[in-house]
């Protein structure tokens, strides 16, 4: 068991970590520990694995083995995605949105989420319940940097993670505002990189990515 208050202080934790956090989507499991390696040892601990391809929880149960890695599972949909997460050594969960089924079964598992929320009335509901760091979800697509600080006026006490259509040309809008503690984002491992087991553009990239300053 774990409260939503004891989740969001581990969600919390998790995005201080670095400013970014790569989103990862992963074809091939072979992938998993070299691609978790370059982004490690580029300065990006927190890894989110997301649900989407058949080899991701496999993929979360090798990079789970990587020194100085805190894995997570993104994407998560329904009691049974947690349950299959936590199995693979997920650390953390992170969803693009809410249901009450989703919020007992990671509590129930003990397993800390960033749950999402794209307006005012999906991050209130969260709040009622206890959750004070939110994933904000699309994040360009529902109005990029400036809807994001228009919410933190009358909700100051939640922090964001905004992820979706974040990049090396927005970050910095987004990781200026008071209410964001990290952003989420693919750019940092893009496919062909991966395809062609680039690992060392991948690092830099991260490394790009670690360098840049919050608040
Ligand atoms: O799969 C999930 O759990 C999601 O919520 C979606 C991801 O966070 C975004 O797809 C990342 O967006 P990009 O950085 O624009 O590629």
């Amino acid at each position: 068991m774990i409260t939503p208050a004891a989740s969001s202080l581990e969600a919390e934790k998790i995005c201080r970590l670095a400013p970014v956090v790569p989103v990862l989507v992963i074809d091939d499991v072979a992938h998993a520990a070299p691609l978790a390696e370059a982004l490690v040892r580029g300065g990006l601990p927190a890894l989110e694995v997301t649900l989407r391809t058949p080899c991701a929880l496999e993929a979360i149960a090798e990079m789970a083995k990587v020194e100085g890695g805190v894995v997570g599972a993104g994407t998560l949909l329904t009691p049974e995605d947690v349950a299959a997460a936590v199995d693979a050594g997920a650390r953390f969960g992170v969803s693009p949105g809410a249901t009450d089924r989703l919020l007992d079964a990671c509590e129930e598992a003990g397993l800390p989420l960033l749950p999402g929320a794209a307006t005012a009335s999906e991050a209130m509901a969260l709040l009622e319940r206890g959750y004070t760091v939110q994933k904000f979800f699309p994040a360009e697509a529902s109005g990029g940097a400036p809807a994001l600080k228009a919410i933190g006026a009358p909700l100051p006490q939640i922090s964001f993670c905004p992820t979706g259509g974040v990049s090396m040309k927005n970050v910095n809008d987004y990781l200026s505002l008071s209410n964001v503690l990290c952003c989420g984002g693919s750019w940092v491992a893009p496919k062909d990189k991966m395809l062609s087991g680039d690992w060392a553009s991948i690092e830099a990239l991260a490394a790009e990515a670690a360098k840049l300053s919050r608040g």
